[in-house]
């Protein structure tokens, strides 16, 4: 984390964590648990009622009073494990089959006896049978011998990345973010990640074997602890459309470039915006209460309340990042109307009608879910407050006109104008729980009017436990249909700058329109903007100086580190270490001589774009180890992003394509770099050398053994083929072996193949041992049309080679 971060984001962050812990599995207490001095008796550490929280939301009126005890008890219950198929793995039709046609009878004798509900069900309302519930907990799934089948697939396919669990009641919001291959979609707060790899799904979904989307997605969260989980998670969708960001969701970089630069291509794009902006903020997350009891004991009213305007800042930030006409999704997993409608609200309210509720009550109408609240009221200290001015002078620097209804619109509410800053009392983000015993003590002041809010606040969506047993979750649906009004864009500027932190050129689409925005820009922005300077922004603290010294048009190649930094000895040191402390630099790579090389051993074909296509993370570019591919949306927004001074603090990008091999052969081998098992689908339909169909039952000896002598091989044409390649890295398909392989490979999205390397005598692959496993499970079937008789011949003649062989002159290949 930069410099300049501040102390009670950091206390802010420790909390939310805290407050995932999950009691189920843990009954352990922190000491700087903030709720450790609860006074609510709790008789034990997986207790699962709080007397605050029932008065809150029945107060509230969250539920009917008839429903409340269906309600909390649901709640009270284990939530069901569920999780989602990814649509584009070349076997989510074989999972889905084995779902429905295996597991879901096979599992049903697991089901309590008397019981009439499914063990496992596809969820109605999500498209294609692809997300799927069961009605046994996580624990369960752990504990119970018998459902270890079902969960070591689950285990499995989720590390392999053809499925992903998740909750039901979290698998809503892309589906109702619209978003289409060609959008530049934003998702905010993104990890761990599982919206993001959903998003990423949606765009690729129709995009053909060795071709990309147009579009592409930032996925952004604070933490980089967790930013390296959203990695993780995301990189089992090997995509070239994702970079991964790690700034203040509230600060996220505008990539402003100046407008007046005339030298820009016509179809360059001058800011950074977005189509679509996934806004799942974080939130008291009382809607995990099943996934997460020990939430029980430290739920609270100050919780929502603090988070409220961070909440307010990040949705503004992402509304002012969309394009008019845009679509914003606002979600959170609480049940709390001041961190949802409340937040909805008052993002409408500064919009001054430039953001839209969207109704999207015909969408999905198989998902169960209840209208957004159009009145609420605030407790606070055990108070409860109907309109802001109510609020005691002492308490309104924690308690916000926004956290009501009507805002602070009342005809006398010159007190209530307080606006949402900076400067966000984190401290009180847990309250004190004591509060909370006051409000079930002291009676609700029902003489007061409650506010009734003018916004169509019921377009909002709130899924509740108790009507398809899931977890809760609101959705909001806005669309900005013209920019913003200039006071809505207004956000104080930060008083302490890390200036190698993520607070330069935080520009806004918005303000364009006035041209500049003092209360927007940083000084050196303004003065920027004053002297109308025509060249590209670059990098205020670095590449200002660099452009001043070094000649202007090789400067003003946006890609060009390497002219950056050749011209500027002094300056090298700076730009290797590249923009953001910790995190490595992004460098084009435009290597002519490795391209040409990997172009020519591979014999890749002219219609796959290298040019400005392939990137390494290490300015020293004469011995880079990977790298990596990214779209044509991701490379223009690099470019961008460069002509900018590199705001965007970049964890990751693209995909990885080639690395280099380390081994002793593999250096000695024509071509330094291997084709990665990631990369290998987009480059498989362009290659036309060093790639081999074997037939199924030597494709199955090759994961099988991993390794596998020219002469062993059952197809002893395909031995010789193997046999003739170059040495290194080579590619082999399933298909019908050598007897049908004339002419260059056909292949689609459903060809198998795999990275494997040319040694001196035999061929080994480079699979991981999990997608080994995998690959020959899936392969099963169509393996069996294998004679037995072939297959035990041909596995006896292997199994000897091996045996006799002991140990494989191969096997040193790293990579494997
Ligand atoms: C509700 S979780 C997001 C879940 C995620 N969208 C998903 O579907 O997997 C909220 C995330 O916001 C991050 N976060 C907290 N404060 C933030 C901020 N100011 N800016 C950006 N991210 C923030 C947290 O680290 C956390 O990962």
């Amino acid at each position: 984390m930069g410099r300049g971060k501040r102390g009670k984001s950091r206390t802010q962050r420790k909390h939310f964590q805290q407050n995932r812990e999950n009691v189920w599995t843990s009954s352990k207490r922190s000491k700087s648990d903030p709720s450790s001095e609860n006074p609510i008796p709790i008789c034990n550490p997986y207790a699962t009622q709080n007397l605050a929280f029932d008065h809150y939301y029945k107060e509230q009126g969250i539920v009917s009073s008839e429903e409340w005890d269906a309600f909390v008890q649901v709640l009270r219950t284990p939530l069901p494990a569920a999780f989602r198929i990814n649509s584009t793995s070349r076997f989510s039709a074989d999972i889905r089959s084995q779902l429905e046609n295996d597991f879901v009878h096979s599992l049903q004798a697991e089901v309590a006896e008397g019981e009439d509900t499914e063990a496992i069900i596809p969820l109605p309302w999500y498209p294609e049978n692809l997300a799927w519930h069961s009605n046994f907990s996580r624990k369960q799934l752990r504990k119970n011998q018998t459902l270890g089948r079902f969960h070591e697939f689950l285990k499995l396919e989720n590390e392999i990345g053809n499925i992903t669990r998740q909750e039901v009641v979290s698998m809503a919001p892309p589906l109702f973010l619209d978003v289409h291959s060609n959008h530049f979609v934003l998702d905010m707060c993104a990890a761990p990640g599982s919206k993001t790899f959903q998003l990423l799904e949606i765009l690729h979904k129709l995009t053909k074997a060795g071709s990309l989307p147009d579009g592409m997605v930032i996925a952004n969260d604070l933490d980089i602890q967790r930013c390296n989980l959203l990695i993780h998670q995301t990189k089992r969708m090997c995509t070239a459309n994702l970079i991964v960001t790690n700034h203040e969701a509230q600060h996220f970089p505008g990539c402003l470039l100046n407008r007046n630069y005339d030298k820009m291509e016509p179809d360059q794009q001058d800011q950074l915006l977005f189509d679509r902006v996934l806004c799942d903020v974080p939130c008291s997350g009382d809607g995990t209460l099943r996934k997460a009891p020990d939430l029980w004991r430290k739920w609270n009213t100050g919780t929502g309340n603090g988070l409220h305007n961070l909440q307010v800042l990040i949705a503004m930030r992402g509304v002012s990042l969309l394009k008019v006409g845009g679509k914003m999704i606002y979600s959170t997993c609480s049940m709390n109307p001041i961190e949802n409608e409340a937040v909805v609200a008052e993002v409408l309210r500064r919009g001054g009608g430039s953001i839209e509720l969207v109704d999207v009550s015909s969408e999905l109408p198989q998902l169960i879910r209840r209208p957004g609240l159009k009145r609420w009221k605030v407790c606070d200290k055990g108070k409860w407050f109907f309109c802001c001015k109510d609020v005691p002078k002492l308490r309104r620097n924690v308690v916000f006109p926004s956290m009501f209804p009507n805002g602070g619109n009342y005809k006398d509410d010159s007190d209530c104008n307080i606006s949402i800053g900076d400067d966000i009392i984190i401290d009180d983000v847990y309250g004190n729980s004591e509060d909370d015993v006051q409000a079930v003590e002291n009676p609700v002041m029902h003489e007061f009017t409650e506010e009734v809010s003018d916004f169509p606040l019921e377009r909002c969506m709130r899924l509740v436990p108790h009507d398809q047993n899931t977890g809760a979750f609101f959705i909001a649906v806005l669309q900005k249909v013209s920019p913003l009004p200039v006071a809505a864009t207004q956000v104080k500027p930060r008083k302490e700058v890390d200036k190698h932190d993520d607070t330069a050129n935080q520009g806004n689409e918005d303000a364009q329109e006035l041209q500049v925005n003092p209360l927007e820009s940083t000084p050196e922005e303004i003065s920027e903007a004053n002297i109308n300077d025509n060249r590209p922004k670059t990098d205020l603290k670095v590449s200002s100086v660099t452009c001043e010294e070094v000649n202007l048009k090789e400067a003003q190649d946006p890609c060009n580190v390497e002219n950056m930094t050749k011209n500027t000895p002094g300056k090298r040191k700076l730009q290797i270490q590249g923009k953001w402390r910790g995190i490595d630099p992004v460098v084009f790579f435009k290597d002519e001589v490795v391209i040409n090389s990997i172009k020519v051993f591979y014999g890749i074909d002219e219609q796959f774009p290298f040019n400005g296509h392939l990137v390494t993370r290490n300015s020293d570019t004469s011995h880079v180890k990977r790298i990596y591919y990214i779209s044509k949306s991701v490379k223009d927004a690099l470019e961008l992003n460069f002509s900018v001074g590199q705001q965007l603090k970049i964890t990751s990008v693209g995909l990885k394509i080639f690395e280099r091999q380390t081994s002793c052969e593999g250096r000695s081998a024509p071509c330094a770099f291997r084709i990665t098992s990631e990369g290998l689908p987009l480059i498989l339909p362009h290659i036309s050398k060093q790639i081999l169909s074997a037939s199924a039952i030597d494709f199955k000896h090759l994961l099988q053994y991993r390794t596998v002598k020219f002469a062993d091989f059952v197809d002893a044409e395909f031995g010789e083929k193997a046999a003739n390649l170059m040495p290194g890295c080579c590619v082999v398909v399933l298909g019908e072996g050598s007897r049908a392989a004339t002419g260059p490979l056909q292949v689609d999205d459903s060809t198998i193949a795999i990275g494997c390397w040319k040694g001196r005598a035999s061929l080994t692959i480079m699979v991981g041992a999990l997608e080994c496993q995998e690959l020959l499970e899936r392969l099963l079937m169509c393996l069996d049309t294998v004679t037995e008789k072939d297959s035990s011949m041909h596995d006896n003649k292997v199994d000897e080679a091996h045996e006799s062989n002991g140990k494989n002159e191969d096997v040193e290949i790293t990579g494997c």
